[in-house]
């Protein structure tokens, strides 16, 4: 399923047919009969959108060279063209930027226990297990656990992920190899953590963390080729309950000095915002914590942030930092509807999604939009009251699944969209893949007459059905860095459906 990456070769490549993206928030673009061309290096450097009768008359190719006035060789080029198909479209891969690979055995597991109790009974357990003394042992468990949790979010068309490993070095390092195996674009944390005494077992002490988080970062840069960095290393203090100011201290400096990305959760509980109160009295507010230790940069992921004030949101907008949004995890242990169409819009905070696995049940970036409009359907619900409409529209939520990601990580120029420059990070979306769960009617071609409204209207409801139906079945193909890391058609029906 996931394809041999260096068995593949690396040729200039046409995609033809539907584009849709969301370049700015809340804004979908639906680029019908449009042509795009991406180099060896996976980057794009030919776009030209609407070109039907032209590439009708003449032909994909012939039309490429005749705009480019290129002489290549058509054999070096490969064309794909779906430009017949109302039922396919490419769009950007997915940024899953709030993660954690090693909690993906426990999906499912401990509905409804609330955050500190759920860490205690469920998590912390689980993430120990990655550092065992048997090095042996905890590497192989490492290796499966985390094989498969990079297959199946790129199986559900997530090109790019944030990553929250264990405390454990060795596996740690484990989990970048294995992204960079597979393809796929990668942060990848090494929890720090070292003042656990609700759950001691799990914790290490400044040094350790210090030698490890060495140990991980100087690994993670090395494995990289030097022509494609595709995976790097991130800042991860898990949440400020277990770090010392010590060890903040030291990640805040770390981050500055090498100009590494951080991510942490924030404000995700009640419960938990009373003990940050009452465990940094000397911080104004819990965001202020992180801002204490110079953790909140343009390249800071904070997980959660549900119950924010408004002291707190101006300070995040002006960090220029990120809130990962995590509308399952929020639900599944009742931590809260976070208002995000507010920080979107009234604070112009960026905001991305995250799966926030296993406190999401699903590591797919597709139910966590669905996830993500119901929980501010409910939010509507009882706030009536307020002046600001809370609910999300399909274009808010596929912006912060892309753009909103491609921001949170530091790579808005890099992905997130399609433009030339651009990286080809792309999933190929069919509706009528062979085991689609959809049921297709003729009932939206009556959009199909030919007007621009009118195809904003099939469209529209195309992606609608596509958002509230559909599933990682869908996902057929997907591209990172210009190559091809998933290709369904060339394996047996039903083998990838995560959601059967
Ligand atoms: N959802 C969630 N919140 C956290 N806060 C601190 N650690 C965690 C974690 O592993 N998951
Ligand atoms: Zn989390």
């Amino acid at each position: 399923m996931v394809e041999k990456i260096a068995a593949q070769e690396t040729e200039y490549t046409l995609y033809y047919g539907t584009f849709v993206h969301t370049p700015t928030l809340g804004k979908l673009e639906i680029l019908k009969y449009t042509l795009v061309g991406v180099d060896k290096s996976g980057t794009i450097d030919f776009m030209k959108q609407d070109v039907h009768n032209e590439v009708q008359d003449i032909g994909v190719l012939s039309f490429y060279k005749q705009e480019t006035k290129r002489t290549v060789s058509t054999s070096s080029i490969k064309v794909v063209d779906i430009s017949n198909e109302q039922l396919k479209f490419f769009l950007p891969g997915f940024i899953d930027t709030h993660i954690h690979a090693s909690q993906y055995p426990n999906l499912g597991v401990g509905l409804g226990c609330p955050l500190l109790e759920w860490l205690n009974e469920y998590t912390f357990p689980l993430e120990s297990s990655f550092t065992e003394n048997n090095r042996e042992e905890k590497l192989a468990f490492a290796q499966d656990v985390y094989s498969k949790v990079v297959k199946k979010t790129l199986v559900c068309g997530t090109t790019c992920a944030s990553y929250f490993a264990t405390i454990d070095a060795d596996t740690t390092r484990l989990l970048a190899d294995l992204c960079l195996e597979a393809g796929q674009r990668a942060f990848v944390g090494k929890v720090c953590m070292d003042d656990n005494s609700v759950y001691p077992e799990y914790q290490e002490d400044y040094d350790t963390c210090v030698k490890s988080m060495e140990e991980v970062n100087s690994h993670i840069e090395s494995i990289n080729p030097k022509s494609e960095v595709l995976v790097k290393p991130i800042v991860t203090p898990r949440f400020a309950p277990v770090c010392s100011r010590k060890l903040l201290s030291y990640l805040g400096s770390l981050a500055d000095e090498k100009n590494l990305p951080v991510q942490t959760h924030l404000s995700e509980n009640t419960k938990e915002i009373e003990l940050v109160r009452t465990l940094f009295p000397e911080c104004k507010n819990y965001t202020s914590v992180y801002d204490d230790y110079h953790l909140l940069k343009d390249t800071t992921i904070l997980a959660h942030s549900i119950h924010l004030d408004n002291d707190e949101c101006n300070l995040i907008q002006k960090k220029g930092s990120t809130i990962a949004h995590c509308p399952m995890s929020n639900s599944f242990i009742s931590s809260g509807e976070s208002p995000v169409k507010k920080y979107l819009y009234k604070y112009n905070i960026n905001v991305s999604l995250g799966t926030d696995v296993s406190g999401g049940f699903k590591p797919s970036i597709l139910e966590t939009v669905k996830h993500s409009i119901l929980a501010s359907q409910h939010l509507h619900m009882h706030t009536k009251h307020e002046s600001f409409d809370p609910r999300l529209t399909v274009a808010d939520t596929i912006y912060m699944a892309t753009m909103g990601g491609a921001t949170g990580v530091g790579l808005q120029n890099v992905v997130g969209s399609f433009a030339v420059g651009k990286k080809w990070d792309t999933q190929l979306i069919e509706l009528d893949s062979s085991d689609s769960n959809i049921d297709i009617f003729g009932w939206n071609d009556r959009f199909l007459d030919g007007t621009k409204e009118s195809v904003i209207k099939y469209y529209t409801n195309l992606l609608n059905i596509w958002v509230f139906t559909g599933d990682d079945r869908n996902c057929t193909k997907v591209w990172c860095n210009g190559r091809k890391v998933i290709d369904k058609s060339k394996q047996g029906a039903g083998m990838t459906a995560i959601n059967n």
